[in-house]
């Protein structure tokens, strides 16, 4: 069972966690041990930490608009190696489109890229070879459903060792626009670094924990070319946009300028370097499920300079191209080590290529 903390316990969630935790561990199993035996199978598959599906006939991933015996999963999904995810469903497409060219895919002749998840009306969702591109929503409730039914279709379709990348946009704290920010720690609006649950009415927190080999290794893909900065460090999970990072210019505000300066000083006292709405979420789900992941943003202003968002269009659609590229360095970079680029798709290439995605990003809003 999970641990359950109390709502006065939480302050001390981390020591209950790891006590409740250390209890589950067979002798001399480290954790990272523990947390592989009970989500993966000897072959690398997903392993559920929730045995009720595997009494089920049938899952449906009622979101997605897929289902374990309407579809067969497997055979659709069992190549992903990689969900890359973001707030917005042409962003993911545009993704989709970019991550087609970098990795030399071919779709079958006289097919185009779909829509997978078009008749859920909910989220979008395209599949590029071992990519899928995954639309999530905005805040914490969107991409936890998502997260579920993501984690359940890797489980269903037998896939070895995903890694989940969320590609996003946020608020930077005291780092230009344009910046591209690898999360290093997920903090919730409290600076803890876990995601507060509330199950059966009780609370419980969960560790907000990405992981940080894959951190390190996306920022050495950061090219001394890159006209803009790419940096590592953490990362705060706010519930709103508005009040909730300390915004003047919401419908409502019952603090000061001083006292929201004071408040974004205080963040980044604590090594904060940006604001966004998925980041705990995202990270405590993954972590629970024993799934490599990691964020990376782009920031759309520096919030110690304001708060309105108000870069131009075709800026804000070049800075959101950049967390893409630095994804697509990553994934051309294991194919190719997997000897995957190659085999696949006969290509290989180079693995930085900052120019080809303005044209990739063309030609889709061409196909619009
Ligand atoms: O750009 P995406 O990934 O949607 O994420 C950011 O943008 C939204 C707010 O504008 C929030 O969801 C925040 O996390
Ligand atoms: O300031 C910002 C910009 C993008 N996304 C956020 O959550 N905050």
């Amino acid at each position: 069972m999970p641990p359950t903390i109390t709502d006065n316990q939480t302050h001390d969630f981390k020591a209950h966690y790891d006590c409740a935790h250390r209890s589950s561990l067979q002798d001399d199993e480290t954790d990272d041990a523990y947390v592989k035996r009970i989500t993966r199978y000897s072959d690398g598959t997903v392993k559920l930490r929730n045995s009720n599906i595997e009494l089920m006939d049938q899952d449906i991933l009622y979101h997605l608009a897929l289902g374990s015996e309407s579809h067969d999963l497997q055979e659709m999904f069992g190549d992903v190696k990689f969900v890359c995810m973001g707030g917005t469903p042409k962003r993911m497409e545009n993704f989709a489109h970019f991550i087609m060219n970098e990795i030399g895919y071919k779709l079958p002749a006289g097919t185009q890229l779909q829509d997978i998840s078009a008749y859920s009306y909910r989220y979008s969702m395209y599949k590029v070879g071992p990519v899928l591109c995954v639309s999530h929503g905005m805040g914490t409730p969107s991409v936890s459903i998502l997260m579920h039914e993501m984690i359940k279709l890797m489980y269903h379709a037998k896939c070895k060792d995903p890694v989940f990348i969320r590609i996003g946009t946020c608020g930077g704290i005291g780092v230009d626009g344009g910046t591209v920010i690898i999360t290093e720690d997920a903090l919730d609006g409290q600076l803890r670094n876990s995601h507060e649950f509330t199950i059966l009415g009780k609370t419980i927190h969960r560790p907000a924990k990405l992981d940080k080999k894959l951190a390190r290794e996306l920022k050495s893909l950061a090219s001394p070319d890159d006209p803009y900065d790419t940096i590592i460090g953490k990362t705060l999970c706010t519930n709103d946009f508005y009040e909730g990072q300390g915004r003047l210019d919401g419908a409502f505000c019952d603090f000061s300028e001083n006292e929201k300066m004071a408040y974004l000083e205080k963040l980044r006292e604590n090594g904060v370097v940006n604001i966004e709405m998925e980041s705990t979420i995202f990270a405590a789900l993954t972590h629970h499920a024993g799934i490599k992941a990691a964020v990376v943003c782009v920031a759309l202003l520096n919030r110690l300079n304001g708060d309105q968002v108000n870069a131009p269009k075709e800026v804000m659609n070049e800075w959101q191209a950049r967390p893409q590229i630095l994804v697509s360095r990553y994934i051309r970079k294991v194919l190719t080590h997997n000897g995957q680029l190659k085999a696949l798709f006969g290509h290989q290439g180079s693995i930085k290529s900052p120019r080809r995605f303005k044209l990739v990003q063309q030609e889709s809003q061409a196909h619009e």
